[in-house]
């Protein structure tokens, strides 16, 4: 969904390297053929420890309940990256999803109260490119991938843990094979989330 110009600063961007390289490049070809592909524990624990620590600080906002169809109740914190620390997401991932230099990586906490925290069916934005990466850091929940355009048919459910990964799609150049999903359900404690995604051009940035 969307994100503002406030955040955390990070000057080094170290996700790439709590997943396994293999791992995640098998994934990419799941997620870039089937539109979404499903990692669990695959972030190392010692990456979700560190991304808690920096969402700890997060001065967290919250997101607009309806947007069209789609109605949420979560609340987000972006991470403003340094432009090096920008070059080097990309660098990371450029070589898994192809991800040319021209493009900005934007990254985004979500933190759904352990109650009522959802997010409706729906497509991530036209301006989200190739792949979307969806990191659960704490609390669970549920995941759903729904039938092509469908908000009813599920296709698949996963009850997603600290350490998950989830893989969707973002816009392509032909056809639209962004997955419809949803996120929610109550759990046990408030869930935190990262979601790292790509843009065509530059991002708000700190330098
Ligand atoms: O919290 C997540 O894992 C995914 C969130 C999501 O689907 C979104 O922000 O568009
Ligand atoms: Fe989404």
């Amino acid at each position: 969904m969307t994100s503002a110009p406030v955040g955390t600063t990070i000057d080094s961007m170290t996700l790439e390297q709590g997943i396994d390289r293999n791992w995640l490049r098998e994934a990419a070809k799941v997620a870039l053929t089937k539109g979404y592909a499903y990692l669990p524990g695959a972030l190392h624990p010692s990456h979700v420890v560190a991304h808690l620590e920096r969402a700890s600080s997060a001065a967290w906002r919250p997101l607009v309940a309806a947007d069209g169809p789609v109605t949420q109740c979560v609340e987000e914190h972006a991470l403003l990256l340094s432009e090096p620390a920008a070059r080097t997401v990309v660098d990371l991932f450029s070589s898994v999803f192809d991800i040319p230099d021209s493009w900005s990586p934007e990254l985004t906490y979500l933190r759904y109260p352990r109650s009522h925290g959802y997010i409706s069916p729906h497509k991530d934005h036209r301006r989200y490119l190739r792949i979307v990466s969806c990191l659960s850091l704490a609390g669970t929940t549920s995941f759903s991938i729904y039938h092509k355009n469908s908000r009813t048919q599920v296709a698949e459910t996963w009850t997603v843990a600290p350490g998950d990964v989830v893989l969707l799609a973002g816009a392509a150049s032909t056809g639209d094979p962004r997955p419809m999903h949803a996120v929610g359900g109550p759990g046990n404690s408030d869930r935190i989330s990262l979601t790292l995604r790509f843009l065509n051009g530059a991002q708000p940035s700190e330098t």
